[in-house]
Protein backbone atom coordinates (compact mmCIF):
# COMPACT_ATOMS: atom_id res chain seq x y z
CA UNK A 1 0.00 0.00 0.00
CA UNK A 2 2.83 2.39 0.92
CA UNK A 3 4.50 1.51 -2.17
CA UNK A 4 1.47 2.34 -4.11
CA UNK A 5 1.11 5.85 -2.64
CA UNK A 6 4.90 6.45 -3.04
CA UNK A 7 4.28 5.79 -7.02
CA UNK A 8 1.21 8.04 -7.05
CA UNK A 9 3.25 10.91 -4.79
CA UNK A 10 6.53 10.40 -7.56
CA UNK A 11 3.98 10.42 -10.67
CA UNK A 12 2.40 13.51 -9.14
CA UNK A 13 5.65 15.25 -8.66
CA UNK A 14 6.73 14.37 -12.24
CA UNK A 15 3.64 16.02 -13.22
CA UNK A 16 4.07 19.06 -11.88
CA UNK A 17 8.17 18.91 -13.03
CA UNK A 18 6.79 18.64 -16.47
CA UNK A 19 4.49 21.03 -16.29
CA UNK A 20 7.10 24.32 -14.79
CA UNK A 21 9.12 23.34 -17.67
CA UNK A 22 6.40 23.21 -20.49
CA UNK A 23 5.06 26.67 -19.19
CA UNK A 24 9.13 27.74 -19.56
CA UNK A 25 9.43 26.82 -23.09
CA UNK A 26 6.06 29.16 -23.64
CA UNK A 27 7.53 31.77 -21.78
CA UNK A 28 11.08 31.28 -23.85
CA UNK A 29 8.91 31.02 -27.23
CA UNK A 30 6.99 34.24 -26.30
CA UNK A 31 9.12 36.15 -24.95
CA UNK A 32 11.52 36.20 -28.22
CA UNK A 33 8.25 36.74 -30.25
CA UNK A 34 8.40 33.68 -31.99
CA UNK A 35 5.61 31.43 -32.91
CA UNK A 36 6.38 28.32 -31.86
CA UNK A 37 8.73 25.02 -31.79
CA UNK A 38 10.41 22.80 -34.07
CA UNK A 39 12.56 19.57 -33.18
CA UNK A 40 14.60 16.76 -34.59
CA UNK A 41 12.92 13.42 -34.00
CA UNK A 42 15.26 10.64 -33.80
CA UNK A 43 13.34 7.99 -32.65
CA UNK A 44 15.52 8.17 -29.36
CA UNK A 45 14.68 8.98 -26.06
CA UNK A 46 15.77 12.51 -25.39
CA UNK A 47 13.90 14.10 -28.90
CA UNK A 48 11.06 11.71 -27.39
CA UNK A 49 10.41 13.70 -24.26
CA UNK A 50 11.16 17.13 -25.97
CA UNK A 51 8.45 16.11 -28.66
CA UNK A 52 6.01 15.74 -25.74
CA UNK A 53 6.87 18.39 -23.81
CA UNK A 54 6.69 20.95 -27.35
CA UNK A 55 3.07 19.72 -28.15
CA UNK A 56 1.82 20.31 -24.96
CA UNK A 57 3.17 23.74 -24.93
CA UNK A 58 2.71 24.65 -28.27
CA UNK A 59 -0.11 22.26 -29.41
CA UNK A 60 -0.80 23.68 -33.00
CA UNK A 61 2.40 25.41 -33.77
CA UNK A 62 4.76 22.44 -32.93
CA UNK A 63 6.52 20.62 -35.44
CA UNK A 64 8.71 17.51 -35.41
CA UNK A 65 11.39 17.04 -38.28
CA UNK A 66 12.77 13.46 -39.34
CA UNK A 67 15.87 13.60 -41.06
CA UNK A 68 17.51 10.27 -42.11
CA UNK A 69 21.11 10.54 -42.85
CA UNK A 70 21.91 6.66 -44.54
CA UNK A 71 19.80 5.79 -41.34
CA UNK A 72 18.18 2.92 -40.27
CA UNK A 73 14.61 2.85 -41.23
CA UNK A 74 14.07 1.53 -37.60
CA UNK A 75 14.54 5.47 -36.19
CA UNK A 76 12.42 6.95 -38.47
CA UNK A 77 9.58 4.42 -37.58
CA UNK A 78 10.49 4.72 -33.98
CA UNK A 79 10.28 8.56 -34.89
CA UNK A 80 6.76 8.75 -36.55
CA UNK A 81 5.95 6.38 -33.71
CA UNK A 82 6.55 9.07 -31.13
CA UNK A 83 4.85 11.84 -33.13
CA UNK A 84 1.72 9.94 -33.70
CA UNK A 85 1.13 8.79 -30.04
CA UNK A 86 1.67 12.22 -28.81
CA UNK A 87 -0.01 14.08 -31.78
CA UNK A 88 2.60 16.01 -32.99
CA UNK A 89 2.81 16.80 -36.41
CA UNK A 90 5.67 15.88 -38.29
CA UNK A 91 7.82 16.12 -41.56
CA UNK A 92 10.17 13.40 -43.36
CA UNK A 93 13.76 14.86 -45.33
CA UNK A 94 16.18 12.76 -46.26
CA UNK A 95 19.48 14.34 -46.20
CA UNK A 96 21.68 11.13 -47.44
CA UNK A 97 22.29 12.86 -51.19
CA UNK A 98 23.44 16.09 -49.36
CA UNK A 99 25.45 14.68 -46.99
CA UNK A 100 27.52 12.21 -49.83
CA UNK A 101 28.04 15.39 -52.17
CA UNK A 102 29.19 17.56 -49.53
CA UNK A 103 31.14 14.51 -47.75
CA UNK A 104 32.66 13.56 -50.69
CA UNK A 105 33.94 16.99 -52.17
CA UNK A 106 35.95 17.54 -48.99
CA UNK A 107 38.18 14.08 -49.74
CA UNK A 108 38.54 15.28 -53.13
CA UNK A 109 39.02 18.64 -52.49
CA UNK A 110 41.60 17.75 -49.40
CA UNK A 111 43.03 15.69 -51.96
CA UNK A 112 43.74 13.50 -48.77
CA UNK A 113 43.16 10.33 -47.10
CA UNK A 114 41.19 10.70 -44.01
CA UNK A 115 42.19 8.26 -42.27
CA UNK A 116 40.84 8.01 -38.94
CA UNK A 117 39.27 11.34 -38.98
CA UNK A 118 36.77 10.15 -41.52
CA UNK A 119 34.33 8.87 -39.28
CA UNK A 120 33.89 11.50 -37.64
CA UNK A 121 33.78 14.31 -40.19
CA UNK A 122 31.13 12.12 -41.64
CA UNK A 123 28.92 11.73 -38.66
CA UNK A 124 29.38 15.34 -37.60
CA UNK A 125 28.65 16.56 -41.15
CA UNK A 126 25.18 14.68 -40.16
CA UNK A 127 25.07 16.19 -37.35
CA UNK A 128 25.28 19.70 -38.66
CA UNK A 129 23.09 19.42 -41.47
CA UNK A 130 20.53 18.29 -39.61
CA UNK A 131 21.00 21.57 -37.63
CA UNK A 132 21.14 23.69 -40.74
CA UNK A 133 17.97 22.13 -41.93
CA UNK A 134 16.43 22.58 -38.79
CA UNK A 135 16.76 26.61 -38.83
CA UNK A 136 15.53 25.97 -42.45
CA UNK A 137 12.30 24.84 -40.96
CA UNK A 138 12.28 27.28 -38.07
CA UNK A 139 13.29 30.27 -40.26
CA UNK A 140 10.33 29.24 -42.56
CA UNK A 141 7.53 29.38 -39.96
CA UNK A 142 9.12 31.80 -37.42
CA UNK A 143 9.80 28.90 -34.92
CA UNK A 144 12.58 28.18 -32.43
CA UNK A 145 14.63 25.22 -32.23
CA UNK A 146 14.46 22.85 -29.81
CA UNK A 147 17.32 21.21 -28.40
CA UNK A 148 17.68 17.74 -26.86
CA UNK A 149 20.50 17.30 -24.39
CA UNK A 150 19.98 16.23 -21.27
CA UNK A 151 22.70 17.10 -18.31
CA UNK A 152 25.13 13.99 -18.87
CA UNK A 153 25.66 15.31 -22.72
CA UNK A 154 26.10 19.01 -21.77
CA UNK A 155 28.88 17.42 -18.68
CA UNK A 156 30.28 15.54 -20.75
CA UNK A 157 30.02 17.61 -24.24
CA UNK A 158 28.94 14.55 -26.35
CA UNK A 159 26.71 16.21 -28.68
CA UNK A 160 27.88 18.12 -32.16
CA UNK A 161 29.28 21.20 -31.59
CA UNK A 162 27.16 23.50 -34.30
CA UNK A 163 25.36 20.38 -34.72
CA UNK A 164 22.60 19.11 -32.24
CA UNK A 165 24.72 21.22 -30.11
CA UNK A 166 23.06 24.14 -32.31
CA UNK A 167 20.21 24.92 -30.97
CA UNK A 168 18.16 27.94 -29.40
CA UNK A 169 16.91 26.62 -25.92
CA UNK A 170 17.40 22.99 -24.00
CA UNK A 171 14.05 22.22 -21.88
CA UNK A 172 15.70 18.92 -20.64
CA UNK A 173 19.36 20.14 -19.73
CA UNK A 174 18.59 19.62 -16.42
CA UNK A 175 17.59 16.17 -16.23
CA UNK A 176 19.92 13.03 -15.88
CA UNK A 177 19.75 10.10 -18.00
CA UNK A 178 17.43 8.34 -15.22
CA UNK A 179 15.16 11.65 -15.49
CA UNK A 180 14.29 11.66 -18.82
CA UNK A 181 13.24 7.89 -18.62
CA UNK A 182 11.02 8.49 -15.74
CA UNK A 183 9.90 11.71 -17.50
CA UNK A 184 9.25 9.59 -20.88
CA UNK A 185 6.78 7.08 -18.80
CA UNK A 186 4.85 9.47 -17.63
CA UNK A 187 4.63 11.23 -20.90
CA UNK A 188 3.44 8.40 -22.54
CA UNK A 189 6.40 7.75 -24.65
CA UNK A 190 6.11 4.66 -26.59
CA UNK A 191 7.76 1.80 -25.28
CA UNK A 192 9.69 0.35 -27.97
CA UNK A 193 11.58 3.76 -27.88
CA UNK A 194 12.22 3.20 -23.91
CA UNK A 195 13.67 -0.24 -24.37
CA UNK A 196 16.69 1.46 -27.62
CA UNK A 197 19.61 1.82 -25.83
CA UNK A 198 20.57 5.18 -26.39
CA UNK A 199 22.72 6.00 -29.67
CA UNK A 200 23.77 9.45 -31.60
CA UNK A 201 23.27 6.99 -34.56
CA UNK A 202 25.97 8.51 -36.44
CA UNK A 203 27.22 5.50 -37.45
CA UNK A 204 26.19 1.68 -37.66
CA UNK A 205 26.17 -0.33 -33.98
CA UNK A 206 26.86 2.96 -32.32
CA UNK A 207 26.24 3.71 -28.48
CA UNK A 208 26.94 6.39 -26.42
CA UNK A 209 28.10 4.44 -23.32
CA UNK A 210 30.67 2.57 -25.64
CA UNK A 211 32.04 5.98 -27.01
CA UNK A 212 31.78 7.86 -23.89
CA UNK A 213 33.65 5.25 -21.99
CA UNK A 214 31.80 5.44 -19.14
CA UNK A 215 27.86 4.30 -18.42
CA UNK A 216 24.97 7.00 -17.77
CA UNK A 217 24.35 5.92 -14.88
CA UNK A 218 27.55 6.86 -13.79
CA UNK A 219 27.45 10.26 -15.17
CA UNK A 220 24.45 10.70 -13.14
CA UNK A 221 25.39 9.40 -9.89
CA UNK A 222 28.40 12.21 -10.45
CA UNK A 223 25.83 14.52 -10.96
CA UNK A 224 23.92 13.52 -8.06
CA UNK A 225 26.66 14.15 -5.92
CA UNK A 226 26.80 10.29 -5.65
CA UNK A 227 30.04 8.01 -4.74
CA UNK A 228 31.35 6.35 -8.50
CA UNK A 229 34.83 4.49 -9.11
CA UNK A 230 37.82 6.81 -9.84
CA UNK A 231 38.20 5.42 -12.92
CA UNK A 232 34.26 6.73 -13.86
CA UNK A 233 35.58 9.95 -12.03
CA UNK A 234 39.03 10.77 -13.80
CA UNK A 235 36.89 9.92 -17.70
CA UNK A 236 33.89 11.93 -16.51
CA UNK A 237 35.93 15.30 -15.55
CA UNK A 238 38.51 14.48 -18.55
CA UNK A 239 35.57 14.68 -21.20
CA UNK A 240 34.60 17.92 -19.45
CA UNK A 241 37.60 19.59 -19.24
CA UNK A 242 38.38 18.82 -23.26
CA UNK A 243 34.83 19.94 -24.24
CA UNK A 244 34.62 23.22 -22.21
CA UNK A 245 34.58 25.08 -25.45
CA UNK A 246 31.43 23.90 -26.90
CA UNK A 247 29.51 24.62 -23.62
CA UNK A 248 30.94 28.71 -24.04
CA UNK A 249 30.93 31.73 -27.03
CA UNK A 250 33.91 31.19 -29.15
CA UNK A 251 37.19 32.95 -27.83
CA UNK A 252 38.31 36.51 -29.21
CA UNK A 253 41.82 38.38 -28.73
CA UNK A 254 41.92 40.17 -25.98
CA UNK A 255 41.29 44.38 -26.64
CA UNK A 256 44.44 45.85 -26.19
CA UNK A 257 44.53 48.57 -22.97
N1 LIG B 1 40.01 23.81 -27.28
C1 LIG B 1 39.23 24.15 -28.32
N2 LIG B 1 38.76 25.40 -28.43
C2 LIG B 1 37.94 25.75 -29.44
N3 LIG B 1 37.52 24.88 -30.39
C3 LIG B 1 37.96 23.63 -30.33
C4 LIG B 1 38.84 23.20 -29.31
N4 LIG B 1 39.09 21.89 -29.49
C5 LIG B 1 38.43 21.52 -30.59
N5 LIG B 1 37.75 22.56 -31.11
C6 LIG B 1 36.85 22.55 -32.32
O1 LIG B 1 35.81 21.61 -32.06
C7 LIG B 1 35.81 20.60 -33.05
C8 LIG B 1 35.48 19.26 -32.37
O2 LIG B 1 34.16 19.29 -31.87
P1 LIG B 1 33.03 18.54 -32.67
O3 LIG B 1 33.04 18.96 -34.09
O4 LIG B 1 31.74 18.67 -31.91
O5 LIG B 1 33.53 17.01 -32.68
P2 LIG B 1 33.81 15.93 -31.56
O6 LIG B 1 33.65 16.45 -30.18
O7 LIG B 1 35.11 15.29 -31.89
O8 LIG B 1 32.70 14.87 -31.91
C9 LIG B 1 31.36 14.99 -31.49
C10 LIG B 1 31.03 13.91 -30.48
O9 LIG B 1 29.68 14.05 -30.08
C11 LIG B 1 29.01 12.84 -30.31
N6 LIG B 1 27.63 13.13 -30.71
C12 LIG B 1 27.41 13.95 -31.77
C13 LIG B 1 26.11 14.20 -32.18
C14 LIG B 1 25.07 13.64 -31.45
C15 LIG B 1 25.36 12.84 -30.36
C16 LIG B 1 24.22 12.20 -29.64
O10 LIG B 1 24.33 11.83 -28.50
O11 LIG B 1 23.20 12.08 -30.30
C17 LIG B 1 26.64 12.60 -29.99
C18 LIG B 1 29.76 12.16 -31.44
O12 LIG B 1 29.47 10.78 -31.50
C19 LIG B 1 31.18 12.51 -31.06
O13 LIG B 1 31.65 11.68 -30.04
C20 LIG B 1 37.20 20.64 -33.69
O14 LIG B 1 37.16 20.18 -35.04
C21 LIG B 1 37.55 22.10 -33.60
O15 LIG B 1 36.93 22.79 -34.68
N1 LIG C 1 17.43 10.90 -37.77
C1 LIG C 1 17.24 12.04 -37.13
N2 LIG C 1 16.22 12.86 -37.50
C2 LIG C 1 16.00 14.02 -36.84
N3 LIG C 1 16.71 14.43 -35.80
C3 LIG C 1 17.72 13.65 -35.39
C4 LIG C 1 18.05 12.43 -36.03
N4 LIG C 1 19.12 11.90 -35.39
C5 LIG C 1 19.44 12.76 -34.40
N5 LIG C 1 18.60 13.81 -34.39
C6 LIG C 1 18.58 14.95 -33.44
O1 LIG C 1 19.80 14.95 -32.70
C7 LIG C 1 19.49 14.83 -31.30
C8 LIG C 1 20.62 14.21 -30.55
O2 LIG C 1 20.58 12.82 -30.63
P1 LIG C 1 20.63 11.91 -29.31
O3 LIG C 1 20.97 10.54 -29.78
O4 LIG C 1 21.46 12.54 -28.26
O5 LIG C 1 19.13 11.94 -28.75
P2 LIG C 1 17.99 10.87 -28.93
O6 LIG C 1 18.24 10.07 -30.17
O7 LIG C 1 16.72 11.65 -28.89
O8 LIG C 1 18.10 9.98 -27.62
P3 LIG C 1 19.06 8.72 -27.32
O9 LIG C 1 20.15 9.29 -26.46
O10 LIG C 1 18.20 7.79 -26.57
O11 LIG C 1 19.57 8.14 -28.61
C9 LIG C 1 18.17 14.07 -31.29
O12 LIG C 1 17.52 14.18 -30.07
C10 LIG C 1 17.44 14.74 -32.44
O13 LIG C 1 16.89 15.98 -32.08
MG1 LIG D 1 19.84 8.92 -30.50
Amino acid sequence: MSIMITRIEDHETRLREIDRVVEWIRETVNNAHQNGVVVGLSGGIDSAVVANLVKRAFPEEAIGVILPVKSSTKDSIDARAVAEKCGLHWIEMDLSVSHELIFDDIKVKLDRDLNGRARITDANLRARLRMSTLYGVANSLGYMVAGTDNAAEVLTGYFTKYGDGGVDFLPIANLTKREVYEWAKVLGVPQQIIDRAPSAGLWEGQTDEAELGVKYDEIDDYLEGKEISEAAKTRIEHLYNVTAHKRTMPPKPPVEA
